[in-house]
Formats: structure tokens, sequence, C-alpha cells
């Protein structure tokens, strides 16, 4: 065993294999030097500041001490957050994802104010106008209130427009009647809202002059300031123990005729009057639906880390554990050495990697459709929508199935939650169905993938994501298969064009048959996924590797190098799980997949002695890691040990239930 500051020996082996600049590539992941600085700046305030480490493992706690200790934890957190971290990043930066990822040196499971600053404070800067900012936002940021984001229903979640709760203007005493109808009309889930939040915001359908025009969201106060009692007419608690999530009080909220003054109706996109005139003022219908693209974009560089974490923690210990034997006789193997264990593990670096230059280059986009959308150009929105949608679903379930491939390459002591990969896993599979459920998202994708193939075919020149349509749009031809990043990436969007092409025949045969549309819709909609599937992997390998190749561009030679073998790993990988449809769309042919096989076999071994290397330059400190399995310094065994002296269970050698239950049980007769 090792003395407790030395490092373990077989990573500071894997350290000294690594040939090439690890500074280098973390400045490429951050998006520049400043930006490293900047980054290590924030944190070093924030860890200083009194990362609260837990004495007990969270995991040990009970529902109502896990919360407690959250809330506990959070408070210190939001201390630093409002006093120290803003004055470094500016408040207009205050979501930066830097500040966010601090957070997680302080909650393993998540902080009851996430909700707060994830969605309701971007609401009140999204949807308020500036007078209801001036009122709403300085207290939001000070968090003199603390929100949640109520949209959701016991009876819906996906399809906003059926959400029950109403909101009923009356012109006399110049106020909104909140109410829930049914039990189905219930506010379910929103985090933050079961113990901690006194506001919410209500999405609710908006009635007045005795006409429904919608849902409309609206900012209510529903605790007392002080004693945080439940305002009357206002039903709310906590939801109840679930798969993850489980210390950011997800809660239920019902209304019982509540009364809120118009004022509280967010009147950004639409008003309405003292005499109840109902006034539109966006040009859009669904800018009310702003907060769900703003999280969804920021939801892309949330897979990215959270899955950077799990491949640090799972690469880490495979060069520790050594398990097995190659030859009799000979010594173990580190499990990293196993091919197969770098073919769980290799793909999940790259995979950040393309997620995180995906995110960053979704967030540019992002920005400059909002400039365009302030000066009142809206056009670019659907492409916004459309590209929001299907990276946000593509990423969170590739990044959850990944982190669990992370698990499996941890065998028994992955399952620890120790090991911090339940914690992760159980975070990210949660965001495959919030914020808009995987197969839905994909599907608005396809809407608009549809309306872009039908604007090819009528010669029109399409947005610039789909710019591939115009001209795949006359191939009947297989497209030629060249084995080059460019080849994929390009038989990728040959393999979107096609299925895309197939649902529209497939629309209109049925169409043909006599369904009506949304039949005809509806009956495709299988292929529909997988064409805004296939879409959104041209769009992820066409953006890693361009963005890679402008980032390393002045990269020293050997970053070059790994980088590139790291990408092409990507797009090889890519090119094997879908060979399937390459023979569909492509001229590839079987020799042409075993030459790609054998590439990729190649490059696992290329990457090998860099792996170490490679999660190093994520630059996760351990405090944010939280990691028995993936400590920068390895001791997994130690740290294993030393965990299981955190145990509660192990503080008293015999249980006080064996006198009440085991002993008596085993003395008894059958
Ligand atoms: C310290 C800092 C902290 C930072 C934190 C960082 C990260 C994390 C932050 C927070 C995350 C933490 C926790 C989050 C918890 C989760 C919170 C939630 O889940 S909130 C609830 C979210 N709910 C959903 O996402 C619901 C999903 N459903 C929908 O979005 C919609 O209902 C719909 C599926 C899109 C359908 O809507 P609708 O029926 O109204 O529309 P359609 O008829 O299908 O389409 C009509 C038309 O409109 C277009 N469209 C739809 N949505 C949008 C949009 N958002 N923008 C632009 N356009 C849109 C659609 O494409 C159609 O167009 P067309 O084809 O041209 O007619
Ligand atoms: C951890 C967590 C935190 C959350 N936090 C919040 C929060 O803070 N605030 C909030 O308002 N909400 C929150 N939610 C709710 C979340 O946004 C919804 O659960 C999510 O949008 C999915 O909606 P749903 O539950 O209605 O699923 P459903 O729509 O009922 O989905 C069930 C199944 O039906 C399928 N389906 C539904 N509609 C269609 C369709 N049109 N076509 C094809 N298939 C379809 C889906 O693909 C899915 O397989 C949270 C959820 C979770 C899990």
């Amino acid at each position: 065993m090792s003395s407790k500051k030395e490092i373990n020996e077989d990573l500071v082996n894997e350290r000294r294999k690594c040939n090439f600049n690890i500074q280098e590539v973390t400045h490429i992941i951050d998006g520049g030097v400043e930006n490293t600085l900047q980054r290590k700046k924030i944190e070093d305030v924030a860890l200083n500041g009194g990362a609260s480490l837990d004495d007990v493992p969270e995991e040990c706690m009970n529902l109502r001490e896990r919360y407690e200790n959250a809330l506990r934890k959070s408070c210190v957190y939001a201390n630093i957050l409002r006093n120290e971290l803003l004055e470094i990043t500016g408040i207009e930066n205050f979501g930066t994802p830097v500040i966010r990822r601090t957070g997680d040196a302080f909650f393993k499971d998540i902080s009851p104010f996430m909700l707060h600053l994830g969605m309701f404070v971007p609401t009140i800067m999204g949807q308020c106008t500036a007078e209801q900012q001036g009122i709403w936002l300085p207290k939001a940021l000070d968090m003199q209130i603390i929100g949640a984001y109520a949209q959701t229903e016991l009876g819906h979640g996906t399809f906003i427009r059926g959400l029950e709760t109403t909101a009923t203007y009356d012109p006399k005493t110049k106020e909104f009647i909140l109410y829930s109808p049914t039990i189905t009309s219930y506010k379910w889930w929103a985090g933050g809202l079961g113990r901690t939040a006194n506001h919410c915001i209500v999405v609710a359908q908006l009635y007045t002059q005795g006409k429904c025009h919608g849902v409309h969201p609206f900012i209510v106060q529903i605790r007392d300031l002080d004693t945080h009692m439940p305002l009357p007419g206002i039903k709310v608690g906590e939801i109840g123990p679930r798969m993850g999530f489980n210390t950011a009080d997800n809660g239920f909220l019902g209304f019982n005729h509540f009364r809120i003054p118009r004022m509280n109706m967010m009147m950004k996109n639409a008003q309405v009057l003292e005499d109840g005139t109902y006034v539109k003022v966006a040009r859009h219908g669904k800018l009310t639906y702003g907060t769900m693209v703003f999280v969804r974009v920021t939801l892309v560089n949330e897979a990215s880390f959270n899955l950077s974490k799990a491949v640090t923690i799972a690469v880490r210990y495979s060069a520790v554990r050594r398990q097995s034997e190659l030859r009799p006789g000979s010594a173990e193997p580190q499990i990293l050495d196993y091919p197969t264990q770098q073919h769980k593990l290799f793909i999940c670096i790259a995979t950040a990697h393309a997620f995180q230059l995906t995110a960053n280059w979704l967030w540019h986009t992002f920005t400059v459709v909002q400039a365009e959308m302030r000066k009142g150009n809206i056009d670019t929105l659907p492409e916004l929508h459309a590209l929001s949608s299907c990276l946000k679903a593509v990423s969170t379930s590739d990044a959850a199935a990944c982190i669990e491939q992370c698990r499996f390459a941890c065998g028994g002591h992955g399952y620890m939650m120790s090991s911090n990969l339940p914690y992760l896993y159980s975070f990210v599979a949660a965001t495959r169905t919030y914020e808009g459920d995987y197969t839905v998202l994909l599907l608005q994708t396809a809407r608009y993938l549809v309306k872009a193939w039908e604007q090819a075919e009528a010669k029109k020149i399409v947005t610039p994501t789909v710019a591939y349509l115009n001209r795949c749009f006359d191939t009947n031809e297989k497209v030629a298969w060249t084995n080059s990043p460019e080849g994929i990436i390009k038989s990728f969007q040959a393999i979107a064009a096609g299925k895309i092409s197939l649902c529209v025949k497939n629309i209109r045969q049925r169409i043909k048959t006599g369904m009506d549309y949304e039949d005809a819709w509806l009956m495709t909609t299988v292929q529909l996924v997988s064409a805004a599937e296939a879409h959104c992997r041209s769009m992820i390998l066409d953006t890693y590797w361009n963005e890679m190749q402008r980032l390393t561009k002045t990269s020293s030679d050997n970053v070059k190098m790994v980088l590139y073998q790291l990408t092409t790993l990507y797009l090889v990988y890519w090119a094997l799980e879908k060979s399937g449809d390459l023979l569909r769309y492509t001229s590839i042919t079987e020799g042409d997949i075993d030459l790609l096989q054998k590439e990729y076999e190649d490059l696992l071994v290329k990457i090998r002695p860099n792996a170490v290397g490679l999660v190093d330059a994520f630059d996760l400190r351990d405090e944010i890691l939280r990691s028995t399995l993936g400590s920068y310094d390895g001791r997994v065994y130690e740290r294993l040990m030393e965990e299981v002296q955190k145990n509660p269970l192990n503080k008293v050698p015999v249980d006080p239930s064996f006198q009440k239950y085991l002993k008596p049980f085993m003395k008894s007769k059958i």
C-alpha cells in the first residue's frame, strides 16, 4: 500500500508515457488560455471558500437529513456565488457553465437552488418586460426570493398546450385568479418547489374577456417570506423519492382560486391590459417557450461535462486496477490494456470532446439568434429550435449511455455510490427526459427536416444546417464512399437525406391510400425519429471534425496528432455503428467495413499510451469529481476503505437490531 501522499505507481507511469502537452489540450477544451485561467480562478474562489465535503456521505443520510444538508450547503454556496463569483464573471454571465460546475464540489446529488438559478432567473430575464425585470431580477439574483419553474402537471408534461391550470383575469380587481380544476392539473415535478421556493413561475391557460389565449407564464408568490407557510389557497409539497434529484425537493402545487396582481403575468411577449384586452406583442407564437430553448442549449454542455467526469473516473481506475492474466503465470495487466476496455472508454473521451465543441458552437448560434430577435428578426428561431431539440436529445441520451458504460468499465466498484458513477448516471438519465423527452424533441426536428426537404425539392435554398439537402436532393444513386473524415461526414449527410426522403415518400404514399396527413405522419414517426437522429449525428460529426481542425491549427504536433486520432476514432466508431445505413445509402462495401474495423482497432492501440493524459486534460479537481475511484492520485483502495469508516452502520460493532430482531428470530423454534 502506498502512503497517503503518494500517487499510485501505475498512474505515475501512465503520466510518464503521455507524449503530448496536457495543458494545451485543456486550453482547447476550455475554449482558450484566458478561459482556463478564468475557470481556475472561479474554482479557487468557490472551493477555497468552504466546499463542504460531508462527514457522512450524502447517500448514508435519510431523506430529511439529505434535504437539510443540501439546503445548508446551498446557502454556503449561494453566499460565495452572490458575494464573490458574480464579481468575477459579471452579473450577465451568472449562468456560465463554469460557475455551475463548481456546485458539484458541494452537492453529490443536486442543490435545491438549481432551478432558481437554472430556470427561474433565466425566465425572468427572457419573459419579463424591462419594468418587470427591474422589480423581480434584483431580488432573485440576490436570493431575497427563491423561485421554481412550475410548468409540468400530473397529467401533462410534453403537451404544453394541454396544461389545465387556469389564470382568469378579473378586471374589477385587476388580478388573475389561479385555479387547479382537476387532480391532473396539479403542478408536478418542479425542482425546489416542494420545500424551498417561496415564489415560482407558473405556466397556465390564460382566460380574459371569456376567451382562452393559451399558455402563458406568471410569477407567483406561494409562501410567506417570513414564516415560509404556504399562502391561503396554495397546496404545496414534495413529490417523493425518485431515481436521482433526491435533494432537489421536486414538488407539487395546486391553486384554489388564488389571486395575483395583473402585473405578475410575464408580459414581454403578450399582455393583458387593465380592462382585460389581450395584446400579443411577440411576432412568434412560441417565444413563451424561450426558457426551454435556453436550457436545452445548456444541456449539451452538461452532457459533455458529466461524461468527462465519468470517463476520468473510469480511465484512472482502469489504469490502477489489475485483473486476470494474459498468459499463464504472467503478471496481472492493468485492465486498461484490454482492447475491449479501451473500446468502452476511448469513445467516451471522444464523445465528451465532440459534445463540448458542439455545445460551444450551439451556444454561439443561440447568442446570434438572440441578438437577431432583439432586432425583431425571428427568421432564425425555427432552425435554432430544430437544432437545440435534436442536439439536446442525442447528447443527453448518448452521455447517459456512455456514463453507464463507464460504470460497466469499473466492475463492482463502479456500482458503489462513492464511485460517483451512479449519481452521474441518474442525473444525466433525467436529462434525456426533462426539458423535452428524447422522442418528442427528435420529432420536433423531424418537422423541420420534412419542411426543409420540401423546400429543397422546390429548388429553394434551405438554411445552413440542412444545406446538404440541396446537394443530396437529386441523387438517386448511392453516394460514393470514401474513407476519410470528410468522406464519413458526407456519407452521414447522405444517410440523413436518404432517411428524410424516405419519410416524405412514405407520408405521401400513405396519404395516397386515403390517410389524412396527421395519420400518415403518425404512422411514419418511427422513421422520422431515425431521420432526425441521423441528421443530428451528421451535424455532430461535422462540427466536431471542423472545430477540432480549426482549434488545433496552431497546436504542437503531438497535440494535433492525439486529437486527430481521437476525432478519427469518433468518426470511424459511428461509421461502424451505422454500417447498415452506410450499406443502404452509400457505395461502401463489406471490404470497406473490414478496413474501418481494422482502422478502429489500430486507433485504440495508438490512443492507449495517452489515455490518462487525455482525461487529466479535462482538468477536473478531485473536489468536483468526488469519486473514490477517480481521484488524481489513484488511491482507489485506500479511499474505498476510508469511505467505509464514514458509514454510520459501522459506528458500532453490533447493530441494535441484532437484539431486537435477529437474535429472537434465530432462537425461535419452527
Ligand atoms: C449557476 C447557473 C446554473 C445553470 C444551470 C445549467 C444547466 C442546467 C439548468 C437547469 C436544468 C436543471 C434542471 C432542469 C429540470 C427540468 C425542468 C423542466 O423539465 S421544465 C419543463 C420542460 N418541458 C418541456 O420541455 C416540454 C416539452 N414540450 C414542448 O416543448 C412542446 O410542447 C412541444 C413538444 C414542442 C409541442 O408544442 P406545441 O404543441 O405547442 O407545438 P407544435 O404544435 O408541436 O408545434 C407548433 C410549431 O411551433 C414550433 N415550436 C415548438 N416549440 C418551439 C420552441 N421552443 N421554439 C420555437 N418554435 C417552437 C414547432 O416546431 C412547430 O413549428 P411548425 O412546424 O413550423 O408549425
Ligand atoms: C428529474 C426531473 C426534473 C424535472 N423538473 C421539472 C421542473 O423543474 N419543472 C417542470 O415544469 N417540469 C419538470 N420536469 C418534468 C419534465 O419536463 C417532463 O417529465 C418531461 O417534459 C416529459 O414529459 P412527461 O413526463 O409528460 O412525459 P410523457 O409525455 O408522458 O412521455 C411518456 C412517453 O410518451 C411518449 N410521448 C409523449 N408524447 C408523444 C408524442 N407526441 N409522440 C410520440 N411519443 C410521445 C414519450 O416519448 C415517452 O416515451 C422534471 C422531470 C424530471 C424527471
